[in-house]
């Protein structure tokens, strides 16, 4: 799979567009029939998508990981943003319709992923992380996910977050893993901006119309950077950086973290006067 290496506030100044694209873009996780994965070594998470069509897709990459089996180490958050599909954990089921959550912990042997409908597949894109212990493997319908509603539509970020794995959801070892979805027009995610040196974060974009685009806004709150950023991409959020978007049109996404606390709520807000 592709290695994303770790890099450092002080260089990322430098960055040109192409560079920063490089490092924390991921572009192309969803085509048909074939499973891809992004390695990053911020936290070592592993990002991926899944597109199956006639065959089921195994989880697994031996040759990056040398372990035995991918969730030797690891555990793994699935959400299916396409089509009905199935995931098959050491032979036992678990269906899943668009938006909902499959935890899987450490130490199950074989995940394999399937499509209901060939004509129309599945889309499941997963995060996963290290992890020390067994938490049961889980499933979560949206249906059953708590909302929690957040922001104003005086500053166009009124918003559901639904929280799936996290300390009061699915038990995890240290991934956090849910999506936001936007009331109708507002457009703004995780403005105000804020930061937590302690975990990294990767956030997938995604039910968003072929033209549309959103700008990813990255790096310290006094350096800022954007990305332009298309239906069904993910970005890599380094612990230093911000993370917020601003779309030309609708988006959902799926947000995932990892590292050293388990506190969704830990967060260094940014003032807007800090803002460059
Ligand atoms: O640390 C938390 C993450 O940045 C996201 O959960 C933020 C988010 O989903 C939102 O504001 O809409
Ligand atoms: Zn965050």
């Amino acid at each position: 799979m592709d290695i994303r290496h770790a890099t450092n506030p002080t260089d990322f100044k430098h960055y040109t567009t192409e560079r920063i694209r490089n490092e924390y873009l991921i572009d192309s996780l969803f085509e048909p029939g074939e499973i891809h994965m992004v390695y990053s070594h911020y936290d070592r998470v592993v990002t991926g998508g899944a597109v199956p069509i006639n065959d089921g897709l195994t989880l697994e990459d031996k040759n990056t990981l040398k372990t035995n089996y991918f969730l030797e180490r690891r555990e793994i958050g699935i959400i299916n943003i396409g089509s009905k599909g199935k995931v098959l954990v050491d032979g036992q089921e678990y269906k899943l319709n668009k938006r909902d959550c499959l935890y899987v912990g450490l130490g199950k042997e074989e995940v394999v992923l399937y499509s209901e409908d060939q004509s129309n597949p599945a889309r499941f894109y997963f995060v996963s992380t290290l992890a020390h212990k067994e938490y049961p493997t889980k499933i979560l319908p949206i249906e059953e996910a708590e909302p929690n509603h957040l922001g104003s539509e005086s500053e166009s970020n009124k918003r559901i977050i639904y929280k799936y794995i996290h300390e009061n959801g699915i038990q995890s070892c240290q991934l956090m893993m849910g999506m936001t979805m936007f009331e109708p027009n507002n457009i703004w995610n995780t403005m105000p901006a804020h930061l937590h040196d302690r975990r990294m974060e990767v956030y997938l974009y995604f039910d968003m119309d072929e033209d549309a685009r959103v700008f990813h806004f990255m790096g310290e709150p006094q350096e800022t950077r954007h990305i332009v950023m298309k239906n069904e991409q993910a970005v890599l959020s380094p612990p230093w950086s911000i993370h917020s978007g601003a779309g030309t049109n609708s988006y959902t996404f799926i947000w995932a973290m990892s590292g050293e606390n388990y506190t969704f709520t830990d967060m260094d807000g940014v003032k807007m006067d800090d803002l460059r």
